[in-house]
């Protein structure tokens, strides 16, 4: 890494150049009148070797100009992602503050293609083989519970990347998945969801998956805890936890200690980041859903997407385009927000998921070597499928006063083409007009045109003009495949590591989520006592003491 700030490139200086003297004229509906190829010229495919993953990502629909794409890939240039990217995939300690390496590139790398020194080939493979054998034995109902009934439901007790990508793609392959499993997540503290889920399970045949890399997380300790007594009260005998319990962690010693057989712990390492760790032994409710055939396929897809980041040129690279042109409209336009939006009800957790992968990556003020930075990084991601958000919050998108970009997903082919496909149809010509009702909108003299007498209600014809040069990518691709979605999930993954990059912040540490936590431990030891609550602002004393006042007059 330079150790560079964002304002240091010249290209920076110039994107502000160009932005201000050029932004009121980049208006999509000329830039499209004036060059009948900006499709083909906007729109990138990308295809694995094996002819079995198809994207198509357009990019047309985006307020640039050949002079601004020039630009923001000489700004790639300048900051030298491709040599940030090739020590990453190297083990170079890029996570400087907590000097780790950053290596979720190597679980999965299939076949060992990439040399990869630090993360061990042996022992990823050796993880990936036990929780094969372990996902084949539960699959196949060697494994028994307790009382000699094989397991029928899988409860995955983490929170964060400990949750978020297991819950994200056991919903997205769905139609990959066991009809024989539940699946359950419970991550809130919450008591109310761990006695919702425990409340629709069975003891003698549930399995529980604690999945945490440090094994100290407050509410996956705690909520494990709690499952574990709700086990007990059925099982009664400890030595039964053994076929009811798994961990998923680097912390062999605190694992152990829960009581939890080091033989049922599914190992990985500091070298693979929360929010990356899908990938990892964090995946295994994944493969026990989809079995280990598919979740390899996962993991193809998205070595090939990382082969495209690491080969293809930087014009062509999928990720760094969707970066670069986020970069744009975030630092140069002032957007806040990134929307995301599946037409895929598989995909309804895609949003979520990218929260914490985008916003924990880069909601970050100080760049790697400390310097407080002058520009915008991260951006708010939120979204949900389509068509559901049409109806929510498209509005605000179409005819709010905040520009906000949008990313819209949707497969060629449906895995439930019921009625002749007739719903996919539908499906689909939404997912091509809101981006061009978004782009080109409608203006006041069609509106006039169609309101006929009504024109002179110059409130209500205002109220129906539709700006339009609102900025999408519009990503279509084959199928909702393992592949399809290991391909997905990684070209988003190192668009993020792309941004970080460019803005010179450490796209791999999460400082910012200790205070509360440290904050939360302290008053904790207060709550059961009022005298104890010192050392706090009027406002969290006043706000703690009532609600001892109002507990203790139950
Ligand atoms: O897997 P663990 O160690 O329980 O951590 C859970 C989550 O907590 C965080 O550390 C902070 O939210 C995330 O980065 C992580 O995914």
């Amino acid at each position: 890494m330079s150790g560079k700030l964002a304002t240091d490139y010249p290209s920076w200086a110039k994107l502000q150049e160009l932005y201000d003297t050029q932004h009121k004229s980049l208006v999509l509906k000329d830039l499209f009148a004036a060059d009948p190829e900006r499709f083909n010229k906007l729109s990138k495919s990308y295809d694995n070797a094996s002819k079995d993953v198809h994207i198509l990502a357009d990019l047309s629909k985006n307020l640039v100009n050949d002079e601004v794409v020039a630009t923001l890939l000489q700004l790639a240039k300048e900051a030298n992602v491709e040599k940030a990217r090739d020590e990453m995939f190297a083990g170079k300690h890029i996570n400087t503050s907590e000097d780790r390496a950053v290596l979720h590139v190597a679980l999965r790398n299939v076949g060992g293609e990439f040399k990869i020194p630090e993360a061990g080939a042996d022992e990823v493979q050796g993880v990936l083989d036990h929780m094969t054998e372990f996902s084949n034995k539960i699959r196949s109902g060697e494994w028994k519970g307790y009382t000699g009934k094989r397991i029928d439901t899988i409860v995955n007790i983490g929170i964060g990347g400990s949750d978020l990508g297991p819950m994200m793609v056991t919903e997205a392959l769905k139609p990959y998945g066991s009809k024989d499993l539940k699946m359950h997540f419970v991550s809130n503290v919450d008591g109310t969801h761990i006695a919702e889920v425990t409340s629709e399970c069975n003891a003698e045949t549930t399995l529980f998956i604690v999945a945490s890399k440090t094994f100290t997380t407050q509410e996956t300790i705690t909520n494990a805890e709690s499952a574990r007594e709700w086990f007990l009260k059925s099982a009664v005998d400890k030595a039964h936890i053994a076929k009811h319990f798994v961990a998923l962690s680097t912390n062999t010693p605190a694992v152990t200690s829960f009581g939890i057989d080091s033989a049922n712990m599914f190992k990985f390492w500091d070298w693979v980041g929360g929010r990356y760790s899908l990938w990892s032994a964090i995946g295994l409710s994944i493969m026990l859903y989809i079995g280990p055939e598919n979740f390899k396929d996962m993991l193809l897809g998205a070595h090939e997407m990382d082969k495209h980041f690491l080969e293809a040129p930087l014009e062509d690279n999928l990720p760094v385009l969707l970066a670069l042109l986020g970069v744009w409209y975030n630092d140069f336009y002032g957007a806040q927000t990134h929307a995301l939006l599946p037409y895929d009800q598989y995909m309804h957790k895609f949003a979520d998921y990218f929260q914490q992968g985008d916003m924990e990556s880069n909601g970050k003020f100080v760049s790697k070597d400390g310097r407080r930075v002058s520009y915008q990084t991260g951006p708010i991601i939120w979204g949900q499928s389509g068509t559901n958000g049409q109806h929510a919050f498209y509005q605000l998108i179409h005819q709010g006063t905040k520009l906000i970009p949008a990313d819209f997903l949707a497969p060629i082919e449906s895995q439930n083409p019921i009625r002749n496909n007739l719903h996919h149809e539908i499906l689909l010509s939404n997912f091509f007009a809101q981006p061009e009702a978004l782009a080109f909108g409608k203006d006041e003299a069609t509106v006039a045109q169609e309101l006929g007498e009504q024109k002179s209600n110059e409130a209500l014809l205002k109220s129906k003009v539709f700006e339009g040069n609102r900025p999408t990518n519009s990503i279509l691709f084959q199928k909702l495949t393992p592949k399809t979605l290991g391909s997905l999930i990684v070209l988003y993954e190192h668009k993020i590591f792309t941004q970080g990059c460019i803005w010179g912040i450490n796209s791999f540490d999460q400082m910012g989520v200790e205070l509360g936590k440290v904050l939360a431990k302290k008053i904790l030891g207060q709550l059961g006592d009022a005298s104890k609550v010192t050392g706090h602002d009027s406002s969290t004393t006043g706000l703690i003491k009532h609600f001892q006042a109002r507990r203790a007059a139950l």
